[in-house]
């Protein structure tokens, strides 16, 4: 169980650790807009991010949580420094599907039954589809058995966020991407998709990097909480949170968690 000297002294995974790297980032610079006009978004950021692993990202707004989320995903430019996913450069992970996104939007396709949504990424592109997963099993997986016929506006806001998961984990991706999605939910319906996707992480062994705004839910969810700072972003602390698994919501109100997130959340007051 955790100590007061525990959260006073985290643990950062030491970089080059030997442990199998899903994510390994080394003195990252992201610089947005022209030369003599550019804009640091990130800087010097290293971590590394085991694979398996539940890593939770927390910061203030527009300290570059979503920036290097998208960095992994080869969707922005990297500047200096480098970034590599399961050994080899962002641009050939996604030419292999080895990450899929998750956004706050569920963006589903309105026209299209949640299993024709699911199945959508199977469409896109060449590859070996035997490889891919039972989109009816998923469906199953995220609790959506029997709705494979509904049309996203039938749906709750929890619901097409289920589908996207799902629609996210056709291809068996190694590591999903998940920016703030359950940040547009009330607060039931996302404690529900706190447990049920600790379960599927537990299922699926995916190695999981999530975004939010919310101490609670990334001490809830993640192995190591990864808090960056701003102006511009670099990393604060990569701590692990030692906390055990399988872990129930009730968790929450328990002395060691609170100590955890107080601990966060002055950490995060330093950072803006
Ligand atoms: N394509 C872009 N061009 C120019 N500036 C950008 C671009 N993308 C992000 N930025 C800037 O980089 C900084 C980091 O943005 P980012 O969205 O990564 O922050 P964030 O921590 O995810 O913010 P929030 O918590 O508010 O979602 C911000 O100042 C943002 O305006």
């Amino acid at each position: 169980m955790m100590s007061a000297a525990t959260i006073k002294q985290p643990q950062p995974l030491p970089v080059g650790e030997t442990a199998r790297l899903a994510v390994s980032i080394r003195d990252l610079d992201i610089r947005f807009g022209d030369k003599g006009n550019e804009f640091t978004a990130l800087s010097k950021v290293s971590v590394d991010i085991p694979e398996g692993s539940f890593v939770t990202m927390l910061g203030p707004s527009g300290c570059g949580k979503s920036t290097l989320l998208r960095c992994i995903a080869d969707l922005v430019h990297i500047s200096d420094g480098s970034v590599s996913v399961f050994g080899r450069p962002p641009r050939q992970a996604r030419e292999g599907r080895d990450f899929a996104f998750v956004f706050q939007e569920a963006t589903l396709l309105p026209w299209r039954s949640v299993l024709d949504n699911v199945c959508l990424p199977l469409e896109v592109g060449r590859h070996d589809k035997s490889s891919y997963a039972d989109p009816m099993k998923l469906l199953a997986l995220v609790g959506l058995n029997g709705r494979e016929n509904a049309l996203p506006h039938e749906l709750s806001g929890g619901m097409r966020q289920r589908v996207a998961i799902a629609r996210a984990l056709v291809t068996k991706p190694r590591i999903l991407l998940m920016d703030e999605p359950f940040g547009a939910l009330d607060e039931i319906t996302r404690d529900k998709l706190n447990e049920e996707l600790l379960r599927i992480w537990r299922e699926t062994g995916t190695t999981i990097v999530f975004v939010t705004h919310s101490i609670p839910e990334a001490v809830f969810l993640g192995e190591h909480v990864l808090m960056l700072q701003a102006h511009p972003g670099r990393v604060k602390e990569f701590m692990k949170v030692d906390l055990p698994y399988p872990r129930a919501l009730a968790m929450r109100d328990t002395v060691d968690f609170i100590k955890v997130t107080a601990h966060l959340r002055a950490l995060l007051e330093e950072c803006i």
